[in-house]
């Protein structure tokens, strides 16, 4: 992409997160052009039909009604058509097959590719940048990822999340496509510290909403914040990630807000354990909860590293059933005191 554009943006998942940056990306960034169009992908010809009569993503962001620029598509080859950015906001797990089956049609481009989902692979291990170079080489990865609530951001209340690619001015250039008067974007080099925060929050706003379930109080929630910042870092010392970065918006930032806030989903499926739900139950209310499909992974990833995970690895035995909510807080208790620090 360079900055002769063809102002046309795709999003690819039409989740409550792709519909606000597609919203989001329709405005133009700081350089808006008249001739701006974005296309919203979602695989159900119905949603389609139903976002293309009333302008409103009812299924998953209900209230907020589309920019008229906002094109919805069940078609991937019109999705894709001249895209110079792609804005990838599907589940982490869905990564892979989607940009599979996009290949025949961004064949010739090199649009880069903004991964906007939080997680790490299952099989491979490997995170979400990583599959991309992978499937579409020709195309850069970036990633977005923050404190940001896809309502809030719709609302246009106060945002500020961090965009990173491995080119300074190509991170510059897609931040300043999305950003907006309530929507701060920092940019990056640093792809893997991005992306792993992002991915790991998911895992220990879990332990903190089973924590708030089981009514264990202020206290402890702070302490597993600070203590499950403390395994961030070191995971992310392990994989590469810069120290500043996790101290940020993707890390530290998006920590807090997935640990504290009920209107997160991995923070909420916490609390619906902690209060004796079954997985199945609180997943079917809440929906996505990617810290669900991204424990075991992160967990393993940690493991072959040598990193030190207590909270993550409870969240996951936890989840896979291997221990009751009772016995893993019992085990973090009983750990034995040691020095503070990372
Ligand atoms: N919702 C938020 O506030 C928010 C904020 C930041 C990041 N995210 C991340 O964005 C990602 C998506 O979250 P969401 O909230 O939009 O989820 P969502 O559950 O609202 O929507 C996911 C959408 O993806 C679609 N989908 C699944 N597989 C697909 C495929 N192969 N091709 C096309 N579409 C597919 C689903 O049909 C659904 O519409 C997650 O990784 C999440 O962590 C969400
Ligand atoms: O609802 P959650 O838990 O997926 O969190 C959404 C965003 O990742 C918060 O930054």
């Amino acid at each position: 992409m360079t900055n002769g554009r063809s102002g046309r943006i795709a999003v690819f998942g039409a989740g409550a997160w792709g519909t606000a940056l597609a919203n989001l990306a329709a405005r133009g960034g700081r350089e808006p052009r008249a001739e701006t169009v974005v296309t919203l992908f979602a695989r159900d010809c119905d949603h389609v039909a139903e976002m293309q009569a009333t302008g409103v993503n009812a299924r998953r962001l209900p209230g907020v009604p589309l920019l008229s620029n906002v094109r919805p598509t069940s078609d991937l080859a019109e999705a894709a058509a001249d895209a110079d950015v792609i804005l990838a906001v599907v589940p982490a797990q869905a990564l892979r097959g989607l940009l599979e089956s996009l290949e025949p049609f961004v064949a010739g481009s090199k649009a880069p590719i903004v991964v906007c989902a939080k997680g790490i692979e299952h099989g491979t291990g490997h995170f979400l940048s990583e599959v991309v170079s992978e499937v579409l080489p020709d195309h850069p990865p970036a990633v977005l990822s923050g404190p940001s609530f896809a309502q809030d951001v719709a609302r246009g209340l106060p945002t500020a999340v961090a965009l990173a690619a491995a080119d300074a001015e190509l991170a510059a250039i897609l931040a300043g496509r999305l950003a907006g008067p309530g929507f701060r974007v920092y940019s990056s080099t640093d792809m893997r510290g991005v992306e792993l925060g992002g991915a790991a929050k998911n895992v220990l706003a879990v332990a903190n909403g089973v924590a708030a379930g089981r009514d264990l109080g202020a206290s402890a929630g702070a302490a597993l914040v600070a203590r499950g910042f403390a395994e961030l870092i070191r995971f992310g010392r392990a994989f590469g990630a810069e120290p500043a970065t996790l101290m940020g918006l993707s890390g530290l930032g998006d920590l807090v807000l997935t640990c504290t806030s009920a209107l997160s989903r991995n923070f909420s499926l916490g609390v619906a354990l902690g209060r004796g739900q079954t997985i199945a139950e609180a997943s079917a209310r809440i929906g996505l909860a990617e810290g669900l499909y991204t424990c075991g992974v992160l967990v393993d990833l940690a493991n072959a590293a040598g990193v030190d995970m207590p909270i993550a690895k409870a969240v996951d035995a936890v989840l896979a059933e291997r221990i009751t909510i009772d016995e893993a807080i019992a085990e973090l208790l009983a750990r034995p005191s040691k020095a503070e620090g990372v």
